[in-house]
């Protein structure tokens, strides 16, 4: 079995994180989050989302976020967008990098987007035609590809039906959304195998929530079967506004302790990265989800 020799992380944190928070979260306050990553070497950090300030008031302040950091050269900032009205307030904030957005199953699609998934997928289209004229790079997610809060588990091809889709579009990447948190190795990599005899692994992403404490172990299950991007939450943040009761993605510092000690390189200084949770722990008031951190910051405290 060869594990890959680097891994990109992405980091969404700053969204997927953010975008759960009951309480709003400054705008200064995202930007230093931002800015902090970049500086622990991170080099995709989704940067917020132009989704209806309607169903999503935690990211209604994107275009500050994106006006406020310092872009640096060899970082992307990605941000969701779901429609044409998201993309051209993506495009007057200058951004480099869009994520689209679809899921597995109709139930979550008509929740979190308020369509079919034919219909979601078919304003993705014009959407990715549109930014892809635009040279902006596409990003596509598959959310619920585990498993769905309301329809319960999904089959494999249900979700690679959908991923084959988005990568059609334009889609660079696709990443697989364990949305809830309900997968395990063994589905993982059934998932990957169904997806990988579609589309170029090199093109397939896992997007872990921690839910059920499976997500590390998803994440390893995903590198032996050949994925080398990893999305992750800094400190664990997050959870889908439009998923109750599901937790934060799996945390940055902790999937980069994995892939060090794996021997994989990721550009990351996990020192750094650790203080940014720190940060941004300490501002929410509450302890980091990473054990990494916890382990490590508490050994510092010694
Ligand atoms: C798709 C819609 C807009 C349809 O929502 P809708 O209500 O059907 O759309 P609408 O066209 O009727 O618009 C409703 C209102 O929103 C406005 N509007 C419409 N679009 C925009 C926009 N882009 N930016 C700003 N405003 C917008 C629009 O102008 C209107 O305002 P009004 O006229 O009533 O004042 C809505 O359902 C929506 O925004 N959904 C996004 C939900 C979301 O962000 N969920 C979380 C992200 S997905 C996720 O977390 C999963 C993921 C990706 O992380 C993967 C995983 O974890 O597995």
């Amino acid at each position: 079995m060869n594990l890959p020799a680097r891994v990109k992380v992405v980091e969404v944190g700053p969204r997927d994180g953010l975008q759960n928070e009951p309480k709003p979260v400054p705008t200064p306050v995202k930007i230093e989050l931002i800015e902090r990553l970049a500086e622990a070497g991170l080099q995709a950090i989704e940067a917020g989302s132009f989704v209806s300030p309607q169903w999503v008031p935690q990211m209604a302040d994107t275009a500050q976020v994106l006006a406020g950091i310092r872009r640096r050269p060899g970082v992307s900032y990605p941000v969701l967008v779901p429609n044409q009205r998201g993309l051209e307030a993506a495009l007057a904030a200058g951004v480099d990098e869009i994520a689209v957005f679809s899921a597995a199953t109709e139930s979550f699609s008509r929740k979190n987007t308020n369509c079919s998934i034919d219909q979601g997928l078919a304003r993705l289209r014009e959407v990715a035609q549109t930014a892809l004229e635009a040279r902006v790079r596409v990003r596509g997610y598959v959310s619920c590809a585990l498993g769905c809060p309301y329809e319960g588990e999904v089959k494999p091809e249900i979700a690679a039906r959908v991923a084959v889709e988005l990568y059609r579009m334009g889609c660079y990447e696709v990443s697989l959304g364990d949305t809830i948190g309900v997968g395990t190795p063994g589905k993982m990599k059934a998932l990957i195998e169904a997806v990988a005899r579609e589309i170029p692994v090199e093109s397939i992403a896992v997007h872990c929530h921690d839910t059920y404490g499976q997500a590390l172990a998803n994440c390893y299950a995903a590198l032996e079967m050949g994925v080398a991007v990893i999305d992750a939450s800094v400190a664990g943040l997050g959870g889908c506004p439009y998923a109750k009761g599901a937790t934060g993605n799996v945390a940055t510092e902790d999937v980069v302790y994995l892939l060090h000690g794996l021997g994989i390189e990721t550009g990351i200084d996990l020192m750094r990265l650790i203080d940014a949770g720190q940060f941004i722990s300490s501002i929410l008031g509450r302890p980091s989800h990473s054990k990494v951190a916890q382990a490590i910051l508490a050994r510092r405290a010694a």
